[in-house]
């Protein structure tokens, strides 16, 4: 009996959002280039783009635009919650619990998957915004119709009007956070979604999977370890002393790429245009994480294991104002296109997610009464 542990190398079913090319590098939405979109096109679009198919013309992307922006307001029992749940709480389990009360509110309605989908892709970032100001003691700050979804979210971070770096930086990392082919989170949401659970479940099952270190919060471990290191001095002893305890570089390695993850290739031109403008504590961290990146490939390069698209995602999201417990909840607001869209093809051709696993245990044991035992 050959068992695939970890899934690895099976496939689920087919699909026509996501391409990646994991000996080569590369990754495609619906046949597009990542660099071509990163450097070309916004977060809007590209989320047309994957929802529905195909590049929306004006008219579409005017129709999506307007309704994302109509979304991002939080019914007040949300904001309540948000202003009421412990301020130490995780914020993945914050956006985790908000979605659940979203569900809870919209269960009796039967819009289609889409435009379920556009409300939960539009409040993403207005949950995690709004929960990073009030467990400061701040007073959230309402969405802008009039800035992007990119701007707005770092706008109703810290109340201005991000500069076009930021706004352009932030724009470039959600869209190379909305999809990746099946990865763990996007098959958590699949499996609920086809037992034809509600949309709002299957978005939970993505969340509560992204959260784990070994995917969405490997971010998190990264900026965790950059400070930790301290110095670029101290990358070598640092890293030679994981890898002779058996521990994991976090924002290194892949179930795919064998190769460098051409995301982090983008996200690190992006960092370091961050590090030059900003200086002090994020030129530190980036020029760690660039010594990391070295010393790392120089020891793992050769076993196919290299930086991933968390490894400089936490400086840019650390540069971008927000704090490090925050980046998978960021990821999770770029993801949450890719879970819907994956959701919307699955079940239009739905089966019922339910694999094997093979008994070892012994079989027909003799029942003995507890006073026997
Ligand atoms: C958005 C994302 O989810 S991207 C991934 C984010 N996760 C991380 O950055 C966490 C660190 N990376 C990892 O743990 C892994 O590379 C994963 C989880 C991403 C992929 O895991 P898998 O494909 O199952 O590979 P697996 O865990 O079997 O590793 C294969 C070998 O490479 C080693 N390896 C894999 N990643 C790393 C790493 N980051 N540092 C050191 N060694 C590593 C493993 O120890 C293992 O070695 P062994 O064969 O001697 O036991
Ligand atoms: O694809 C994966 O296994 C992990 C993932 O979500 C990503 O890299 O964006």
């Amino acid at each position: 009996m050959e068992i695939k542990k970890g899934l690895e190398d099976v496939y689920v079913k087919e699909t026509e959002i996501t391409y990646i090319d994991g000996e080569l590098g590369r990754l495609y939405y619906r046949g597009y280039s990542i660099y071509d979109l990163a450097e070309f096109s916004n977060f809007e679009e590209v989320s047309y783009l994957i929802l529905y198919g195909k590049l929306p013309n004006k008219e579409e992307l005017s129709w999506f635009q307007e309704k994302l922006r109509e979304e991002r307001y939080l019914p007040d029992f949300i904001v309540k919650f948000l202003k009421e749940v412990r301020k130490d709480a995780q914020p993945m389990d914050v956006l985790r619990t908000a979605v659940s009360l979203l569900g809870i509110e919209d269960s009796k309605n039967d819009e289609p998957l889409d435009v379920k989908g556009i409300k939960l892709i539009s409040k993403f970032p207005t949950i995690v915004a709004n929960y990073a100001r009030l467990r400061k003691g701040l007073e959230v700050i309402d969405p802008d119709p009039k800035l992007s979804h990119a701007e707005n979210f770092l706008y109703m971070l810290y109340g201005n009007k991000p500069n076009e770096i930021k706004a352009k930086t932030m724009d470039v990392a959600l869209i190379l956070h909305i999809d990746h082919e099946m990865n763990a989170s996007t098959f958590a949401s699949l499996v609920v979604a086809s037992t034809l659970s509600d949309i709002y479940s299957s978005i939970i099952a993505g969340i509560s999977a992204l959260k784990g270190p070994l995917h969405g919060g490997a971010n998190y471990e990264a900026l965790k370890m950059f400070k930790e290191i301290g110095s670029p001095e101290n990358v070598n002893d640092y890293i030679l002393n994981k890898l002779s305890n058996k521990q994991r570089i976090m924002g290194f390695g892949h179930r795919v790429y064998k190769t460098y993850d051409p995301r982090a290739r983008i996200l690190k031109q992006y960092a370091k245009l961050l590090a030059e403008k900003e200086g002090g504590e994020i030129n530190t961290l980036y020029s760690i994480a660039e010594k990391v990146e070295e010393i790392g490939i120089k020891y793992l390069g050769s076993r196919g294991i290299y930086p991933n698209v968390d490894f400089f995602s936490s400086i840019v999201f650390y540069a971008l104002g927000f704090e490090p417990d925050l980046f998978p909840a960021v990821f999770a607001s770029a993801r949450v296109v890719g879970w819907v869209a994956h959701i919307i093809e699955y079940i239009k051709d739905n089966k019922i997610i339910r694999p094997k696993a093979y008994y070892k245990g012994e079989i027909g044991k003799k029942y003995i009464p507890i006073d026997s035992r």
